[in-house]
């Protein structure tokens, strides 16, 4: 493989804003590509890959490189390393003077043995995690540095399972039936610019991440909220099952994303949502006992989708979690009082910890707050059990 020195530097460039200026790795990619238009896709597909490589691997390529880099020329070589240690052949660049293959070998292989090296995590998240997870943690990081694989949701108020395969097909995307709505990828290519996705066929949805809608039981002709809607990935599938028919009302505290998600529902031929941000808690208390259904997808740690969004790795800190714990338990006790005697709510985060899974459940209906509640089913997702993100979906009922 032939490399090329803009490609490097694009890298480069890309690390030192995700690392140095705290930047998102998805946004910083977004904006790296943008910047320069001539590029082909593979040029592309090239500089997203390794950027997200060496953000996942950051611990154990720093480590290999005898420091953080504080220098361009550093930032280089830890790019070199990262490619030799993926069986890349270096070219002969001043840049990667003295990294060889079989002393990286031998220096990864050492490194390897411990599990914060292999697979590059903070200390005190690797400790959280054998707290939490016990057993199960060690096998739980590793599948959340696996390459995540790409879930298609039918929007069935638009198609069908085979229409969307049909009609990416003519775009030279392959897919294959996962389950009832859910089609996986088994070709990576470009879907955002395909006819399908414009059109509004289908979201690129994770196959856990599509198990919160149905969770809530919902049925067309009620007043379902989704009061941490965002961007709507929820909101949208809730629409589905709701055939359009009722009144759903997605709301966030920033309502930027509910601009996005306003878009989203136009182009997903959405006509019974309405946006509404958050911006008093007035706006709950005027819909207390209202809501047949309200999903609560909270704000968590994402420690479920590090495969998604590795840079969380370095992100988060053990302050955070306790932070999110709270704003949990904060949404779950005043939210939860939208919901009707008889209505039902669900709680959903895209976290493993069961400190901000289970036992907010628990907590909320040991809580006064939750006297009039109980518990129907949880539900937990872990990528090596699963397949997918890891997920927690619970479902409570309201006894009067
Ligand atoms: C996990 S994300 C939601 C993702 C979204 N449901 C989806 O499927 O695309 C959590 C959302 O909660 C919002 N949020 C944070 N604090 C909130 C609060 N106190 N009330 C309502 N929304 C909140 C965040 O802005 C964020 O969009």
């Amino acid at each position: 493989m032939k490399f090329y020195a803009a490609q490097i530097q694009a890298i480069a460039e890309a690390l030192q804003n995700i690392f140095r200026e705290g930047a998102y790795a998805d946004k910083e990619i977004a904006r790296v590509l943008k910047a320069d238009k001539r590029r082909g896709s593979q040029d592309r597909a090239f500089i997203a890959e390794h950027t997200y490589g060496i953000v996942r691997y950051y611990r154990l390529y720093t480590h290999l490189a005898g420091g953080e880099p504080q220098s361009k020329s550093d930032w280089w070589r830890l790019i070199g390393i990262h490619l030799l240690a993926s069986g890349y052949t270096l070219p002969e660049w001043r840049e990667f003077a003295g990294l060889d293959a079989e002393t990286l070998g031998a220096q990864l292989a050492e490194a390897r043995e411990q599990r914060v090296l292999r697979e590059s995590i903070p200390d005190w998240m690797d400790a959280v995690g054998t707290e939490q997870l016990g057993e199960a943690w060690p096998a739980t990081i590793a599948a959340l540095n696996d390459q995540a694989p790409v879930v298609l949701r039918v929007n069935r108020l638009q198609a069908d399972p085979d229409r969307v395969t049909r009609e990416l097909a003519k775009d030279g995307i392959k897919v294959k039936p996962l389950a009832e709505d859910a089609l996986i990828v088994t070709e990576r290519k470009n879907l955002f610019r395909t006819h399908a996705f414009r059109n509004g066929l289908f979201e690129v949805q994770d196959y856990s991440s599509q198990q919160a809608a149905p969770a809530l039981q919902v049925e067309p002709g009620q007043l379902v909220i989704d009061a941490c809607a965002g961007a709507g990935g929820k909101s949208l599938h809730l629409a589905a099952l709701m055939e359009n028919k009722g009144r759903l009302l997605s709301m966030d505290i920033h309502g930027w994303k509910l601009d996005e998600l306003k878009r989203r529902a136009r182009r997903n031929g959405v006509t019974n949502l309405e946006t509404r941000p958050i911006t008093t808690t007035k706006i709950i208390k005027r819909l207390t006992g209202k809501a047949d259904r309200v999903l609560l997808d909270v704000p968590c740690t994402g420690l479920g989708v590090l495969r998604r969004n590795p840079d969380a790795k370095w992100k988060l800190s053990p302050e955070t979690i306790d932070r999110v714990v709270a704003e949990q338990d904060g949404i779950l006790s005043s939210y939860s009082r939208m919901v009707r005697p008889e209505g039902k709510l669900v709680y959903a985060t895209c976290s493993i910890l069961p400190r901000e899974n289970s036992e907010r459940v628990d907590h909320f209906l040991n809580s006064e707050e939750g006297k009039d509640w109980v518990l129907e089913e949880s539900k937990s997702f872990l990528p090596q059990r699963d397949g997918y993100d890891g997920f927690f979906v619970s479902r409570l009922l309201r006894t009067r």
